[in-house]
């Protein structure tokens, strides 16, 4: 059977985030995509327009069908929508005890419209942060989990520590929301050690889907048997050139490209690396 990643998250009707960009990715980096999706947005690289959320029973009976048949190897949870949803979806991780959990916790889309209630932020610091093989936080997302504000590495470095104290195995603080203006750095720490993951900031407005495209990366590559920092830096390679070279679709905050890679074998001279702190 190939390696088989799964993404519970929420659909984005304009293909560039959420479900579509998740299953996009896992193609590309050869994992066998499946879905549980927890909500429905209309959505466009303008804007989300409505939102409509799927019902807890028919999460879990999504979750049930999975499991009695596909197992997945590797699984990521995006947008979670309520406090019901992040219940369910904890609950069902928990007793079928899924490997590799990559819990990217999306709260506000880039125009601004909530994903996650701010009373479900608690839920998902309790529920979801302990079971977390890796959490992927950008940095307003890390600041509202921890109450740190982050401005500088060394508080995306202390904001790191805090997420693992709460219980994720492996934090990575994404800094595309971070004030260097040539990098786009990232931190990742495991416990003991952390890395600088560090690519070259490209001056875009097509970032519609990038937290949710690498999380899906990282899923696919732990999915395929990669250890997690490798799994990251290889996640790091695929949207560095998703971003640097784009493709134009729609009027406002466009998708990434997601077979950038694939166009260009996997690298493009302008390898992202990373340091040890
Ligand atoms: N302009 C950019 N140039 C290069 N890399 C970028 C840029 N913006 C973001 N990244 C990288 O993209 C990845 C996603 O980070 P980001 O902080 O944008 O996530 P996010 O805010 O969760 O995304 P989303 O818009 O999907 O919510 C990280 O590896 C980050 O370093
Ligand atoms: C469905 C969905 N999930 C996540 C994001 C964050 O990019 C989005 N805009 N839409």
């Amino acid at each position: 059977m190939p390696a088989r990643a799964a993404t519970i998250a929420g659909s984005d009707s304009s293909g560039g985030a959420g479900i579509q960009a998740d299953i996009k990715t896992f193609q590309e980096c050869g994992a066998y995509g499946m879905s549980v999706i927890t909500a429905l947005t209309a959505q466009n690289t303008l804007g989300v327009h409505d939102v409509h959320r799927i019902p807890a029973a028919h999460i879990a009976a999504q979750f049930d069908a999975l499991e009695d048949d596909v197992r997945p190897d590797a699984v990521k949870t995006g947008m979670l929508a309520d406090g019901q949803t992040i219940n369910i979806v904890s609950e069902r991780l928990v007793t079928y005890r899924w490997p590799n959990i990559v819990v990217d916790p999306v709260m506000i889309a880039k125009g601004g419209t909530a994903l996650l209630e701010k009373n479900a932020v608690e839920q998902l610091r309790t529920h979801l942060l302990p079971i977390a093989t890796v959490v992927t936080p950008n940095i307003p997302e890390a600041a509202a989990l921890t109450s740190i504000a982050i401005h500088s590495r060394i508080e995306q470095f202390e904001a790191a520590k805090r997420l693992h104290e709460l219980g994720a195995g492996h934090v990575l603080v994404k800094g595309g929301h971070g004030p260097d203006k040539d990098y786009s750095t990232d931190l990742l720490y495991d416990g003991s050690e952390g890395w600088w993951i560090e690519g070259p900031r490209h001056d875009t407005i097509r970032t519609h889907g990038t937290g949710c495209t690498l999380s899906s990366a990282i899923t696919a590559y732990l999915a395929k048997g990669y250890s997690v920092l490798d799994s990251i830096i290889k996640a790091k390679q695929y949207i560095h050139m998703a971003i640097k070279y784009p493709i134009a679709v729609g009027k406002g905050h466009g998708p990434v490209n997601h077979w950038a890679a694939r166009t260009l074998n996997g690298r493009d001279g302008s390898l992202c690396h990373y340091i040890k702190s």
